[in-house]
């Protein structure tokens, strides 16, 4: 089958009627002198045919002679699909490209006549085929990518701007590190490039020189003549006459480059628009860079932020100890900045040494500890860094006279490129991590920041670790101390031998009456009474079952002993108030028997065995006052914690775990139990525990069945357990009375000397007068409210109330006494005063200057010690049973006594032998 065009060749097709040729501009080229037009000048040729066609038609009918170009013109005119075909079937896409940008070019020239709106109409149209053309897509791409290189950027924009304005070539120069103009990318082959370089920005230069050094955008159509840049085009070129060159700016309006377009000779001129719109554009490519850039160097803050996440989760997470930490940073390092090895040396302030226990061999399995590395603080790249805090980046070590070659001869390893940086902890060097060889290359400015960063946590980090070191080892000598202690706190096998072989009686007569002196016994005694009444109690609470006895004799006996020998030497709360107190406890477990259950009978009897355990004989409120360690952990019922945690310390102690019979439960039970009841002792929380209970008693509501009341009823034991010398025959009273107020003097003794007074008027031996009205005070605020609201609960302690109203009436007495005596001396005082303002009316006596705070303070009845201690703590305390609405006691009319309370000093439990 022959083709359609041989078959067209036979056929002679008359030239289309009416077709004038339509003239336009014409140039000539002085590159080839070929006439080239806007459209054809041929009258033999169809309208929109230029020159160039008419040549290549010739060549065409020269070689069929038969075949005229009208025919031809005709031919296709009549049968448009023919060309359509033929166009898809044998004709490259990139020759339709070219027809297509040169029908787009002989429109643009055609322009020039056009009105503006027309022109710009034109010009989105090439905007438009720019954003949609392949290029605009390769841009955005690349400006997304985040390790775009900023000149692969800009040469897409400059071939989108070239398109844009159908410039026949176009030039990228960019700026470099030195400030100069150097030709980053070119659109023709023909152009020839005098250097790389284009030297400084200045005018009077090339055309992107003068446009770099103005910042402004310059159109020209006159190149070669312009003054302001003689040299022409950046890059030479034969053919350029009309140009537009537009800076590239970044946001601080620092000169990033120039992009310039031209034409050839030929070629229309550029138009102003034109210039304008090659301005647009790049104005908003110098943007859009910006946000690129902006987004890159968040993402790589991110990427940052991230690793540096990684690093400190890594260190502080399992901090071993500083070995572990130190190689952990110097890995990190190494993948921050792609280095080969890495090093961190530690600053010995002392020698003025840098210092490495680990060594980056490059073997990970020798990243371990190695024989320690030392050098003078002045040597090497690590020790300038060391001493000045200065960073160091350096391309080639053998060219730094810094550089030690030392190193490098001993482990045969070469050093080329160091990144060295201090590490800082409060503002003092402590060390210096150096990164060795970077992997590509050699370290950048960009590595040299992260690195600072980096070298922050590596800070941090290291204190951390120097701290857990710290502590680490003060843990071991803590735990060295305790071994000491323990051993030395712990009853030895001598005192448990000796208590072991003295049998327990079987019966001790009066043990629970309520009047029975438990001082009265023996100290190296009390021990066999305790097993006594330890045994009575834990009898309560074997399995009746099972007949299991839950009573180990011989923990029973070590942990007495021991609990004896935490006690100290101090007058009142010593061991034989612990013991007197278990004992009071004892007797109302077993007067009021059945209402506690077992454990809560354990559980109460041995909290007042250990319930002032390690007491120091000073209150709470001293022990807050004068900063003692035990107050920083516990700020309220500072002491009664102490109590409890070393009854659990105790108890701890191989041998000691007296309960070890109990099912976990009752375990638990028990602690918890003992826990409440040693807190209960502190009278700030009595005030609110006897209040409720009260109330409740008072409605009639008290239920064993409440776990709350049981809970109640038992702190409020406690407090009459621990307050019994209170209700003891009057005899025994001021005897424990003279002990305690030992106790409280040397307190006040203390805080004269320290703070200069007496927090609390009854601890003044000064003030010793002052002590049956404080004893009144005591009783009737708290040891009567106390023992009252037992006796309604458990009216078989009734002998508690009794015993107190008993003293009560007593200390009364001796309040009356003393007020009677103070109100005859004040008389006789009074009268010496009017005799001596008799004598001398005119002189006035100045007022007397108060020694302390506390000698402002009205000495009331509510002024115990205890009530000081609640007023510090912040404990809520109700002290409305003080007052008139609830009736005295009665105290019966005889109120005379001969007791004066400092002759009767037969100390009972004092001093030494007493705290044993
Ligand atoms: N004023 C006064 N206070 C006492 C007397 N006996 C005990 N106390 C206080 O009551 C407190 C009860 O708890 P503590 O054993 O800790 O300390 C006790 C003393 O502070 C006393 O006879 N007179």
């Amino acid at each position: 089958m022959s083709s359609p065009v041989r078959q067209m060749t036979h056929r002679r097709l008359p030239p289309l009627p009416g077709v004038a040729p339509h003239r336009r501009q014409m140039q000539r080229s002085p590159a080839s002198d070929m006439v080239i037009t806007g459209v054809t000048c041929n009258p033999g040729l169809a309208p929109h045919h230029s020159t160039r066609s008419v040549h290549s038609s010739s060549t065409m009918y020269a070689r069929s002679p038969d075949l005229q170009p009208d025919t031809v013109t005709q031919f296709l005119f009549d049968n448009p699909d023919f060309l359509d075909t033929f166009v898809s079937q044998h004709v490259h896409e990139d020759r339709i490209r070219q027809w297509s940008q040169r029908k787009h070019r002989v429109q643009g020239h055609n322009a020039v006549t056009l009105t503006n709106g027309d022109l710009f109409k034109d010009q989105r149209s090439n905007w438009k085929n720019c954003v949609q053309s392949k290029k605009w897509r390769i841009l955005q791409d690349l400006t997304k990518d985040n390790t775009t290189n900023k000149a692969r950027v800009f040469t897409e924009l400059a071939a989108c701007a070239a398109e844009s304005v159908n410039a026949d070539g176009h030039n990228l120069y960019l700026v470099d590190d030195q400030n100069q103009l150097f030709l980053a990318s070119k659109s023709s082959k023909n152009q020839r490039a005098p250097s790389a370089c284009l030297g400084r920005i200045e005018p009077r230069t090339s055309l992107p020189a003068y446009v770099a050094f103005t910042k402004e955008s310059v159109l020209t159509n006159s190149l070669l003549g312009d003054p302001r840049f003689p040299l022409g085009l950046g890059v030479e070129s034969d053919r350029g006459v009309s140009a537009i060159a537009v800076p590239l700016l970044h946001g601080n309006n620092a000169i990033l480059g120039v992009v310039e377009l031209y034409r050839n000779y030929g070629s229309v001129p550029f138009s102003p628009e034109e210039e304008e719109v090659a301005d647009m554009m790049l104005v908003w490519a110098d943007i859009c860079m910006e946000y690129v850039e902006m987004y890159n160097s968040m993402m790589k803050q991110r990427k940052l932020n991230d690793f540096l996440l990684a690093v400190t989760k890594s260190i502080f997470q399992d901090i071993v100890s500083m070995d572990t930490v130190i190689m952990k940073i110097m890995n990190y390092a190494k993948k921050l900045v792609i280095a080969d090895r890495a090093s961190l040396f530690l600053v010995d302030t002392k020698s003025s040494e840098l210092y490495a226990r680990i060594f980056d061999t490059g073997r990970v399995e020798e990243h371990i500890p190695q024989k320690e590395i030392r050098f003078p603080m002045d040597r090497g790249v690590a020790g300038h860094v060391a001493s000045s805090g200065e960073v160091l980046n350096i391309a080639d070590a053998y060219t730094d006279s810094r550089f030690n070659r030392d190193v490098d001869l001993q482990t045969g390893y070469r050093t080329k490129s160091i990144l060295c940086m201090p590490i800082y902890n409060r503002g003092n060097i402590i060390g210096v991590v150096q990164m060795v060889n970077k992997i590509d290359g050699v370290f950048t400015k960009a590595d040299e920041e992260s690195f600072e960063t980096f070298a922050i946590y590596c800070g941090l980090a290291l204190h951390h670790a120097k701290l857990y070191d710290k502590i680490r080892r003060s843990e071991q000598k803590y735990r060295v101390a305790v071994e000491v202690l323990s051993y030395h706190s712990q009853c030895n096998d001598e005192e448990y031998l000796v208590t072991k072989q003295v049998p327990i009686p079987s019966d001790i007569p009066d043990i629970l009456d309520y009047d029975y002196s438990p001082w009265a016994i023996d100290n190296d005694h009390k021990p066999v009474y305790v097993l006594y009444m330890m045994r009575d109690i834990f009898k309560m609470h074997s399995h009746k079952n099972k007949n299991e006895e839950r009573f180990d004799l011989d923990d029973m006996i070590r942990f007495t002993l021991t609990v004896r020998k935490n006690y100290r030497n101090v007058p009142y709360h010593n061991w034989a108030h612990a013991f007197s107190v278990a004992h009071a406890m004892f007797t109302v477990i077993k007067t009021s028997q059945h209402r506690f259950t077992p454990i809560e009978c354990l559980a109460l009897y041995v909290a007042c065995l250990c319930h002032d355990l390690d007491h120091r004989g000073k209150t709470n409120a001293f022990m807050v006052k004068s900063a003692s360690p035990l107050a920083a952990i516990y700020s309220t019922s500072t002491m009664e914690h102490h109590h409890f945690n070393h009854t659990v310390t105790i108890l701890q102690n191989e041998g000691h775990n007296i309960f070890k019979h109990l099912t976990s439960a009752e375990y638990k039970q028990i602690l918890s139990d003992i826990r409440h009841c040693i807190l209960a002792t502190d009278l700030a929380l009595f005030f609110s525990n006897r209040s409720r209970l009260q109330d409740i008693a008072d409605k009639g509501e008290f239920s064993w069945e409440s776990a709350e009341h049981r809970r109640l009823v038992m702190a409020n034991s406690m407090t009459a357990a621990d307050l019994c010398s209170m209700y003891k025959p009057w005899n025994l009273q001021v005897q424990l009375v003279d002990v305690i107020m030992e106790e409280f003097w040397q307190q006040g003794d203390q805080e004269k000397v320290k703070i200069g007074y007496v927090q609390n008027p009854i601890m003044d031996r000064d003030k010793v007068n002052e002590l049956p009205e404080s004893q009144v005070g005591f009783l009737v605020g708290i040891c009567l409210p106390c023992y009252e609201v037992m006796a309604q609960i458990l009216p078989e302690t009734k002998p508690m109330v009794n015993g107190a109203v008993a003293n009560l009436k007593k200390w009364r007495e001796l309040a009356d006494k003393e007020a009677r005596e103070k109100e005859k001396e004040n008389e006789e005082k009074e009268k010496e005063k009017q005799t001596d303002e008799n004598q001398d009316e005119v002189i006035e006596e100045p007022p007397v200057k108060t020694e302390n705070p506390s000698d402002d303070v009205k000495v009331t009845s509510e002024m115990t010690p205890s009530s000081v201690d609640y007023a510090i703590d912040d404990s809520a305390s109700d002290t409305s049973f003080l007052a008139a609405d609830k009736p005295l006691p009665d105290l019966g009319s005889d109120r005379t006594s001969n007791i004066s309370v400092p002759s009767e000093k037969t100390v009972l439990s004092s001093k030494s032998d007493e705290s044993r």
